[in-house]
């Protein structure tokens, strides 16, 4: 029998965490806080938006919102990225994925703090994670979200084949790390990569962030697999799909996320997760 993994619940139990280390941190004259910044007006990007900061304010938290026109140049977004480097109640900066062309990313990523890097995209967390550093510092939350899913559901990842399809810094790579750490045999595979379809049926646990709506079907996945469908795809009648095509997937999979409600909420309720870490690390220091 196939399972179908519910994000939305597992979501649910990690917000009530958070809810209580945010309760915990604030009898201690902590408030965990997070600033959000996002340029243009990317649709779907300032629902995320919106939701980030509902759901920080509904545990708790400090959360502002920093909208920025689609004009704004690098030295007015790294301004504003100094601000909040500097500001005692912000724990956690997220600058909102995909940016304008204008913007250097990878130097976007750079200007904030390692310790307030809430997405754990700077060169120091994601270097740590590769390291499988001792100690606290950020991940990627939507990779760091599926670790938390599979446990959830008993999937332990060491001895098994794992095979992560994208190579991206938000999901592919660490999310390949985090698997590696936890022992799976990890292959990552990509748009250049030949036979991704074989290969992605040797796969225990197969992660699928390519951004192509249902590019893995049924036949491509080994009986009794987890798979885990990170896509965010529009169909042809425009609505929300994955990458997986869900039909014939779930009659071959063991375990399977759904696309709404699988991965989305968890990386969220990880991002939250996040910045509470964040803050408490910071009051420990
Ligand atoms: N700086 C960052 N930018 C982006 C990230 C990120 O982690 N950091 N991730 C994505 C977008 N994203 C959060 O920012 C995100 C995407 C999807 C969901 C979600 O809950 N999806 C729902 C469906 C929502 C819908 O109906 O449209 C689901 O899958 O059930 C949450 C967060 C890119 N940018």
């Amino acid at each position: 029998m196939t399972e179908i993994i519910d994000g939305k619940a597992v979501a649910k139990k990690v917000n009530a965490v958070t809810a209580k280390a945010v309760d915990e941190l604030k009898q201690r004259g902590v408030q965990p806080g997070i600033a959000v910044v996002i340029v243009g007006a990317d649709p779907a990007s300032q629902i995320y938006v919106r939701n980030k900061n509902r759901k920080a304010q509904a545990l708790g938290m400090y959360s502002v919102v920093r909208e920025l026109p689609a004009s704004t140049t690098q030295a007015e977004l790294l301004a504003v990225i100094a601000e909040y480097n500097a500001d005692d109640r912000i724990h956690g900066i997220l600058v909102q994925s995909p940016l304008p062309a204008q913007i250097n990313e990878p130097l976007i990523t750079m200007a904030i703090d390692p310790h307030k890097d809430v997405d754990g995209f700077h060169p120091t967390n994601v270097g740590k994670l590769l390291t499988n550093f001792p100690g606290n510092y950020p991940v990627a939350n939507t990779p760091r979200g599926i670790m938390t899913m599979l446990a959830e559901y008993g999937v332990d990842p060491a001895g098994k084949t794992a095979v992560v399809i994208g190579r991206s810094t938000i999901v592919g790579k660490p999310m390949a790390a985090l698997l590696t750490n936890a022992n799976a045999t990890v292959t990552i595979a990509h748009s250049r990569t030949q036979n991704l379809k074989a290969l992605a049926k040797t796969a225990d646990i197969l992660v699928v962030a390519t951004g192509i709506a249902h590019l893995i079907t049924g036949a491509d996945i080994k009986p009794g697999a987890t798979v885990i469908d990170v896509g965010m795809d529009r169909d042809e009648n425009g609505k929300l799909t994955g990458d997986v095509d869900f039909e014939s997937a779930r009659q071959v999979a063991g375990l399977i996320t759904p696309v709404p409600g699988g991965v989305g909420p968890m990386t969220i309720a990880t991002l939250m997760q996040t910045t509470v870490e964040l803050a408490k690390w910071s009051d420990a220091e």
